[in-house]
């Protein structure tokens, strides 16, 4: 067994208290053994987190990690005109090679921003799970599924490529990736493919990741169409199963809330692509009143336009306090819980807290910056005044992926380089 302490940092605890402690790690295994005084004599290898706070590494729930190609190619757009006009179009062009080259950028920026486990939604997965495997994150990735606009036989195809691509990649790149079969929303999929393709999705012992009740444009067309509210239509077509987890629910009415906290159904809030989409304020507050397990998600880079999950952290906290009209609703607390914990609940991974046992999936941030002090309470400074540059060293499965502020498993010139030249190109075949 080799071994890893995090030595000297203040470690945040799954009880949200923080704790002078050094952090001993199975490196095999992936695993924390100890968290506690003095392990630093034990260990083969350590890593220094003196002045720094130990987190659970953050945990992004819903994003197109490869859309990083498309940051500032088209903003200042409602959801629908944005897809329609601008983003599917371009996304029409991109070969695998972009999208590789998309997902190594978008990786860099998770792991130097401290986030460790993503859940994606996007074509060309093969490429993105090849990154994924390089760059030593955990992610649960699937071929996002659109039926509209197809003819009957493209839309069983790319419902069948999503089957396949759970199927094929689930538990690879030694158990770090997961998948889901990920039909893109309610809308832009069609109900026969839903009824078809969700009973297949079960039998293959995946779970089902989609875009739900995101804008208002969204939701008028299932209750015109149904009668019904668009969660009411998801749980009858058998979309909403405790492994289930579905992005923004932004306008969720409170039997919608209730019809998720029953089903233990996930949400992702993505404070960052709702305001900027305007899209709307989601009832935070409310859900995890209701005991709905919420995460926080980014969404992509060209609806954001970063990936940092503490940027996303204290947008939620400041989205869902003007959403309640209610400073105290969506406390630090609650927002920590939620980049960590909650993320990992919802996308179904053991990840998102530091005690023994525990995936050995942690963020180091350093606290000697202006902004960080005083030091009056660690959680409040996570919430709320921490940033991305802030992250010295972010570990994975027991793998030191960067060592002060060093990605170890990308070579940063030479990504941004390819992505630089990939997006460039992709800018040129589209005009
Ligand atoms: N196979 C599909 C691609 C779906 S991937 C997932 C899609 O979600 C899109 N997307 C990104 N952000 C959002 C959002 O906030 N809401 C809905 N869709 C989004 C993204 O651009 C991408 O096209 C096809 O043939 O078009
Ligand atoms: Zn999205």
């Amino acid at each position: 067994m080799t071994t890893l302490a995090i030595t000297d940092g203040r470690v945040l605890r799954p009880d949200l208290t923080v704790a002078a402690a050094d952090v001993l790690i199975d490196r095999a295994a992936g695993e924390i053994l100890e968290i506690g005084p003095d392990l630093a004599g034990e260990a083969d290898e350590t890593l220094d987190a003196a002045d720094s706070l130990v987190t659970p590494g953050f945990v992004n729930g819903h994003c197109h990690v490869a859309m990083t190609l498309l940051r500032g190619y088209a903003d200042d757009k409602p959801l629908e005109a944005w897809l329609r006009e601008d983003i599917w179009p371009a996304e029409g062009e991109l070969t695998p090679e972009d999208v590789r080259a998309g997902a190594e950028l978008g990786l860099l920026e998770l792991i130097k921003s401290g986030t460790t486990a993503f859940a994606d939604m996007y074509f060309h997965v093969p490429e993105v799970a090849d990154a994924v495997e390089t760059a030593g994150v955990r992610a649960r990735l699937g071929h996002g599924i659109v039926t509209v606009g197809k003819d009957g036989e493209a839309a069983r195809e790319d419902a069948k490529t999503s089957l396949e691509i759970a199927r094929e990649y689930d538990g690879s790149a030694d158990g770090r990736i997961s998948t889901a079969f990920m039909p893109h929303s309610l809308t832009t999929v069609g109900g026969e493919y839903l009824a078809e393709f969700v009973p297949e999705a079960r039998d293959a012992g995946v779970p089902i990741h989609y875009h739900a009740n995101e804008t208002a444009d969204e939701v008028a067309p299932i209750v015109d169409e149904h009668g019904q509210r668009p969660l009411e239509y998801a749980a009858e077509h058998g979309l909403l199963e405790p492994e289930d987890f579905v992005a923004h629910g932004v306008h969720v009415d409170d039997r919608e809330i209730e019809l998720l906290a029953e089903a233990g159904t996930g949400v992702i809030h993505c404070p960052a692509s709702n305001m900027k989409l305007a899209s709307g304020m989601a009832p935070v507050e409310r859900m995890r009143e209701a005991g709905v397990t919420v995460g926080l998600g980014t969404d992509g880079a060209a609806s954001n336009n970063d990936l940092s999950m503490l940027d996303e952290a204290r947008d939620a906290a400041m989205l869902g306090k003007l959403a309640a009209d209610d400073a105290s609703a969506v406390p630090a607390e609650a927002v920590v819980d939620m980049l960590t914990r909650g993320s990992a609940d919802a996308i179904g991974l053991e990840s998102g807290r530091l005690e023994a046992g525990a995936p050995a999936d942690l963020a180091v941030l350093d606290l000697e910056a202006p902004h960080l002090t005083p030091r009056h309470d660690l959680v409040s400074h996570l919430a709320y005044a921490a940033a991305a540059a802030d992250v010295r060293h972010t570990v994975c499965d027991g793998n030191v992926l960067m060592r002060d502020r060093e990605v170890l498993t990308l070579d940063e010139a030479g990504v941004r380089e390819r992505a630089l030249e990939a997006a460039d190109a992709l800018a040129g075949r589209v005009e």
